[in-house]
């Protein structure tokens, strides 16, 4: 049965997601924003107020990288804690009063569930490349931010192959797709990774600064804070390109040049220890301290609505 303080194969999380959007009516709801390479369905969740009007919107995506399991534990958690203390946290009350929450709980399904069944370390997507027996595309190099420049590969065996164009992995097309048609009311992305406890924000594909990098690096420090009140974990916030390495091709450098201000990619535990194999004795206390790095997050998006 799907624990939240383990790390559930995807049958377990899809019968979760079936279970939980149909559990509040006032508060989740889900809908199908496409399916995988392989077939399986991308189902949106959505958390907020009910209303007949459109709402202010966050988008939180995980699991775009298969092997990083802490990633859609996560996603998990965040909508668990959500339903559970809206009404009795004034700040999640506020936050779901006032604006909706859609959260992908796994991005890269297929995946995931290959790293269950076959290659913990598996990255990529699990698509055909043509003329090659590799398969994959890394979606965190797929999307039209400075696709394929730098920090990619153009060779379909590489972890980091870019696509043979941006947008050819269905799993990416189907997420740009629906932030395209929403972009108007979504006011921040927050894509979560792991390893190495980090709160980047644009860009990754140039070491030129944002046009709003002071008040991103605010508020990437604001976060990095608040999650180190809880254990003292400490986080590095910076721009990509210069705190982590340039890549290009990134989600959160795509929905910042759409329009998207507040955009913001987590690297969550641990520092190298044990890497992506974090143990699932840690997913309780890293989950509880990064959600109050995205509630000072959306706090502060609220606040500046
Ligand atoms: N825009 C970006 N933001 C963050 C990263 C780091 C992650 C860390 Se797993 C990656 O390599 O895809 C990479 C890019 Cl391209
Ligand atoms: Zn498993
Ligand atoms: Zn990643
Ligand atoms: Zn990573």
């Amino acid at each position: 049965t799907h624990s939240y303080t383990k790390y559930n194969s995807w049958p377990r999380v899809q019968s979760w997601i079936d279970a939980i959007s149909t559990s509040n009516s006032q508060l989740i709801s889900k809908q199908s924003i496409g399916s995988t390479y392989e077939g399986r369905p991308m189902t949106l969740l959505k958390l907020g107020k009910k209303s007949s009007t459109t709402k202010p919107a966050i988008f939180l995506d995980c699991g775009i990288h298969a092997r990083e399991w802490i990633s859609p534990a996560f996603c998990q958690w965040f909508v668990k804690e959500a339903l559970s203390t809206y009404g009795s946290d004034s700040q999640m009350t506020s936050l779901l009063d006032q604006m909706d929450v859609y959260v992908l709980p796994v991005f890269n399904i297929d995946g995931y569930d290959y790293t269950h069944k076959s290659n913990r370390m598996w990255r990529k997507t699990r698509s055909r490349n043509s003329g090659t027996s590799c398969l994959g595309t890394d979606p965190n190099r797929n999307w039209n931010a400075g696709w394929c420049t730098t920090g990619a590969s153009k060779n379909p065996c590489s972890d980091t192959y870019c696509g043979s164009r941006f947008e050819s992995e269905i799993e990416v097309k189907n997420v740009a797709d629906f932030i395209r048609r929403n972009k108007s009311n979504i006011k921040a992305y927050l894509t979560i990774h792991s390893y190495s406890q980090l709160v980047l924000f644009p860009y990754s594909y140039t070491y030129q600064l944002a046009a709003h990098h002071s008040e991103l690096l605010k508020v990437a420090q604001g976060a990095a804070s608040a999650l180190r009140s809880l254990y003292g974990t400490r986080y590095t916030s910076g721009p990509g390109a210069a705190t982590i390495y340039p890549a290009a091709g990134g989600s959160d450098d795509w929905a910042y040049d759409l329009g998207v201000k507040y955009s913001f990619t987590f690297e969550l535990r641990d520092t190298g220890r044990y890497g992506f194999l974090l143990p699932e004795s840690q997913i309780k206390p890293t989950c509880m301290e990064t959600m109050l790095a995205v509630k000072y997050i959306a706090a502060y998006v609220q606040k500046n609505l």
